[in-house]
């Protein structure tokens, strides 16, 4: 289980998560819902432990393990992955060397081929194709989906996967987010699309940094329709307000 304790983020006196505790358990799909700028990427990165994101109040556990002060790169040993909004570019990395990182992964070209027909992308068009400006964000997403079906991560946060990838292909990826729990791996989406949390089995709704519901994905979604698409202050928080109104 994947654990986010009390957790709060600040920068420069900014409160960019507030207070916050997510469990992630194994075998369930998750999805963190909420409108832009709700700090819904910030999860991710605390998750993941890059650099200038150790949290400022809170604990992060993996299976009853302490990980807070862990680096990306012992957080990645540990079966964390991070799918980018924006998709990386590896300069010099075809999609080949990329997908078997160097050769070090132990699987057969057969099951990388495969892997890019998974994801929409026809292997003897780019398997050798280089994975920096020349593919488009899209078909960098697509390689990075194709990455997660050959590694088998424990953890996945798919930061708003659907950002760059055309709507018919919504199926290819919740298909993705099937096969991290078939394997025995726990998704997280990240999204501000009640479309992509669908598929999940609980949701966090966030706002301003707080958790306003947490419980199975469907009532989420309905709090998320009624309260956040109907709003007029998003991630202004309530108390903001009353001052504005002078209340
Ligand atoms: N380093 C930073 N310095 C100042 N403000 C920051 C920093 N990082 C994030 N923020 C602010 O924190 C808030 C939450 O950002 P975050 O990217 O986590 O939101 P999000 O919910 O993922 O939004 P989106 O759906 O637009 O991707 C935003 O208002 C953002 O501008």
């Amino acid at each position: 289980m994947l654990k986010l304790e009390n957790i709060s983020y600040s920068v420069s006196d900014k409160k960019i998560l507030d207070n916050i505790s997510l469990s992630f358990s194994v075998g369930k799909k998750y999805s963190i819902l909420g409108t832009n700028g709700a700090g819904k990427s910030t999860i991710g990165y605390l998750i993941m432990g890059l650099e200038d994101y150790k949290p400022t109040e809170g604990k992060i556990f993996l299976d009853g393990k302490d990980i807070t002060q862990k680096n990306v790169y012992e957080r990645s040993r540990l079966g964390i992955t991070l799918m980018w909004q924006e998709p990386a570019r590896y300069e010099g990395l075809n999609v080949y060397t990329y997908l078997t990182l160097g050769g070090k992964l132990d699987v057969t070209k057969d099951e990388v081929e495969e892997a890019l027909e998974k994801v929409g992308l026809d292997p003897f068009l780019y398997m050798k194709r280089f994975v920096d400006k020349s593919l488009s964000g899209g078909e960098r997403k697509r390689v990075e989906l194709a990455s997660i079906i050959l590694l088998k991560p424990k953890y996945v946060i798919f930061d708003e996967p659907d950002s760059g990838i055309d709507i018919m292909s919504l199926d290819m990826i919740n298909n993705i987010v099937d096969y991290v729990v078939s394997y025995g791996g726990t998704p997280i989406v990240i999204t501000h699309r009640e479309e992509m949390a669908y598929n999940t089995d609980e949701a966090y709704l966030l706002c301003a940094g707080k958790i306003l519901a947490h419980d199975n994905t469907k009532k989420v979604i309905e709090i998320f329709k009624n309260l956040c698409n109907a709003c007029d202050h998003p991630n202004v928080p309530v108390t903001k307000e009353l001052k504005i109104d002078g209340r």
